[in-house]
């Protein structure tokens, strides 16, 4: 069988792309997306996204991990899966579409996707890091000098720890760089190694400096680029109209053989 894909990233993060308008790939199969998200034997990606029809949406994606497991929300993947809507056809500079944490909407502007992300409530303080929840869950650790950490072992380290081992966690590093700007380093479940970006990493780590006062919209860097958040904090721990904002580039498209 040969599978027909596209690669696409959003400041590095990256994934395999699939139509699957007609429903034909096999979603259950974990081994296959593994294989495919596989940087030796398969595509090569942080995980592998399908757009689906919906009868009441733009497209539905479905985001998994490369662990082959069905994930969470993505937020790089979901401007990745914007981009790759648009150029199938099946929109044009708008889209309302569904995804694991429900409705977004989004919007293209030439470079640039802007995804609404879904308001955040409740951030848990445990010690000076916090944790919350952007569509994915994010544990936050501000630090000094961000480059400097060893970001695969002590990332690892918090998410099999005993609070999170079972159902596991993303761990973001973050360095404050000025009064508007912080560097954002992630550790990804489902990767289970560093990656380049994190879409609701990045989205968590801005909300948590708004708490600690930065102000809206925080620019954000990572290793593989530039990102913005745009919130309203409305409450203690309540955040509203959330925006992450970014580049979502094709790479390569193909056809594999499995
Ligand atoms: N890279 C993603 C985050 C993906 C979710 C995560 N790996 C999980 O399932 O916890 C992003 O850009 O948000």
């Amino acid at each position: 069988m040969a599978i027909s894909f596209y690669k696409y990233q959003g400041t590095g993060n990256d994934f395999v792309m699939i139509d699957n308008r007609k429903m034909t790939f096999p979603g259950e199969n974990e081994a296959l997306v593994k294989h495919l998200c596989d940087r030796r034997v398969g595509v090569g990606a942080d995980g592998l996204i399908l757009l689906q029809d919906h009868p009441d949406y733009d497209f539905e994606m479905v985001y998994y991990n490369a662990d082959g497991r069905v994930g969470s929300m993505c937020g790089n993947g979901a401007r990745c899966t914007v981009r790759f809507a648009r150029q199938l056809g099946v929109i044009e500079d708008v889209a309302c579409f569904l995804a694991a944490d429900g409705e977004h909407q989004a919007s293209v502007e030439r470079d640039l996707i802007q995804l609404k992300m879904n308001d955040v409530q409740g951030v848990e303080r445990i010690g000076n890091d916090y944790y919350l929840n952007t569509g994915s869950p994010h544990y936050i650790r501000f630090v000094e000098d961000v480059q400097t950490i060893d970001v695969f072992e002590e990332g690892r380290a918090i998410r099999y720890n005993d609070r999170f081992a079972a159902e596991g966690t993303n761990v973001n590093f973050v360095q404050k760089l000025s009064d508007n700007e912080i560097f954002v380093r992630t550790y990804e479940r489902g990767v289970e190694d560093e990656t380049l970006s994190c879409g609701t990493g990045v989205t968590a780590a801005a909300l948590v400096a708004g708490l600690e006062g930065m102000q809206s919209p925080v620019k954000v860097k990572v290793l593989g680029g530039e990102l913005e958040v745009a919130f309203k904090q409305t409450d203690a721990d309540t955040f509203k109209y959330i925006y992450l904002i970014g580049p979502a580039k094709p790479v390569f498209n193909g056809s594999v053989a499995v």
